[in-house]
């Protein structure tokens, strides 16, 4: 294409009210006094088409297998892009489906197929980065991304730092001055922009990488260390036990004994023992709950050397968890040493918590994912509860969840929803195997219930779990760096 063809298309989209000029609030919070906003393209197919076929000719590579377009604004492009040069496409989804298959990337593709990205608008650059780490993490190569608009604010330097060739149809300022060329903005306007670019352009990205940087010194994800080396790291005692445990044992296994009766919790816990590190009860199952259960309990535990949990799913105030913690019929607090709790409510259901343990070891497990059809755990939520936890390392232990929520090493991933074949059971529950659990979704710790529990011999099957669940884990250490 022309020259004046890109003129052209940026004089119309001046026309159909892409540019806009005023005070703009934009995604890292920053102000703006211009604002480019190409989602209504949409609604004007053939320009649509024009802006698609300048970031085409704009890409420097022959031979891409796949375009993916950036969530959303890139989507439409990369369609137009894909019907028109024929060349398939993907799409990486901004939060996982709770439901199906629970992909992250939908299309079809197969591992070193190389992928050009398609983007609206660059300001950091962190929305390219995302879509660029999801598929590189499933096996994609991404070299390259072209964007219709740069706004230089840093965006190009930080990509081209994490290795993505960035390449922009037009930058803002070569923007602004077509449109002062062409009388569509005052020298005013066209200075404030100006002035803004030159005082707003390196604007920064958080990355994984640098997510796990403290200090200056890198640090190597949760999922690439071993148990040993995490002992060090953890600040809790409770997750330093149970480290040393799982090291000492061989187990990452973590029965979920959904029990109607003391005996059978006693019985299940004195068999499963040697093979966990720890035991998860509902208490709130038994009929005939008693705290001499509880006092049975505890010395099983000791006997076989494994931690007591209680899923109790705390979710209300601080005042009340508290209260729900230490009193009760179950005095959940006297026995277990790790309960689960809901981030929902806040910080004040961990300060509650902990005011309630007072000086005992006890710790929680924030229920960051859960694993039934349609879980409400977006992805907000999930960041949501992971700064929850790093503000309160005194007491949270880790989470449970469906992927690998965190890349802190203090924090131990528990993972429920594991059987040994993928499956759904009728209620919503979701199974994926102790490997899939471990190695794809960076679990420390498995929980299996029901797989275990109504096996017509727990004890040989939960051996197996064990096995499966270990070897996997250290298949995965195996392939980090510590
Ligand atoms: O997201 C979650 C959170 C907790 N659970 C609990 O784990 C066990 C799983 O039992 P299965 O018999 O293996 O299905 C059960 O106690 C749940 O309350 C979960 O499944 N998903």
């Amino acid at each position: 294409m022309e020259g004046n063809v890109l003129e052209e298309c940026v004089l119309e989209l001046f026309r159909i009210g892409v540019v806009k000029f005023g005070s703009f609030t934009l995604k890292s919070g920053m102000q703006s006094p211009v604002y480019f906003d190409l989602r209504i393209i949409i609604s004007f197919p053939k320009l649509l088409e024009t802006v698609a076929q300048l970031m085409w000719e704009k890409r420097p590579g022959t031979d891409y297998q796949l375009v993916c377009g950036v969530a959303y604004t890139g989507i439409p492009i990369a369609t137009v892009i894909s019907n028109k040069q024929d060349v398939p496409m993907v799409i990486r989804r901004k939060e996982t489906k709770g439901y199906g298959t629970k992909k992250m990337v939908e299309g079809i593709y197969e591992k070193n197929q190389e992928c050009l990205m398609i983007e609206d608008v660059i300001v950091s650059g962190s929305s390219v980065y995302e879509t660029v780490e999801t598929l590189v993490e499933l096996g994609l190569e991404v070299k390259d991304a072209v964007v219709f608009l740069d706004r230089e604010q840093g965006g190009a330097s930080n990509l081209t730092a994490l290795g993505i060739n960035i390449i922009p149809v037009i930058t803002l300022t070569e923007l602004m001055e077509i449109l002062l060329k062409h009388g569509r903005v005052n020298q005013d306007t066209y200075n404030s922009v100006k002035e803004f670019v030159a005082s707003h352009n390196d604007t920064s990205i958080v990355t994984k990488a640098k997510i796990s940087c403290k200090n200056g010194i890198k640090v190597t994800d949760r999922k690439d260390q071993t148990f040993e080396s995490r002992i060090s790291t953890t600040n809790h005692p409770l997750s330093r036990r149970l480290f040393k445990i799982m090291l000492r044992k061989k187990t990452n296994l973590c029965v979920a004994a959904d029990v109607a009766t003391s005996q059978q919790l006693l019985s299940l816990a004195d068999q499963l023992g040697p093979h966990i590190c720890l035991l998860k009860t509902h208490v709130d199952l038994m009929s005939d709950f008693t705290l001499d259960t509880t006092q049975e309990l505890k010395e099983l535990a000791e006997k076989h050397n494994f931690l007591l949990f209680e899923d109790r799913k705390f979710g209300d105030i601080g005042n009340t968890v508290a209260k729900q913690y230490s009193g009760g019929a179950h005095k959940v607090v006297e026995w277990a040493h790790l309960v689960t709790a809901h981030a929902l409510p806040g910080p004040g259901v961990i300060e509650g918590l902990a005011s309630a343990a007072q000086d005992q070891e006890r710790g929680c497990v924030l229920v960051s994912q859960m694993s039934s059809v349609g879980a409400l755990t977006s992805n907000e939520y999930v960041n949501g509860c992971s700064r929850l936890a790093e503000n309160h390392t005194y007491f949270v232990v880790g989470f449970v969840s469906q992927s690998s929520v965190s890349g802190d090493s203090r924090f131990i991933l528990f993972t429920p929803g594991v059987q040994l074949e993928k499956s759904v059971d009728g209620l919503g529950q979701q199974y994926v195997t102790p490997r899939a659990a471990v190695l794809e979704r960076g679990a420390d710790i498995i929980i299996v219930g029901r797989g275990i529990t109504q096996a017509s011999d727990p004890v040989a099957t939960a051996i197996t779990y064990k096995h499966q669940a270990f070897s996997a884990y250290e298949e995965r250490v195996a392939g980090g760096t510590s």
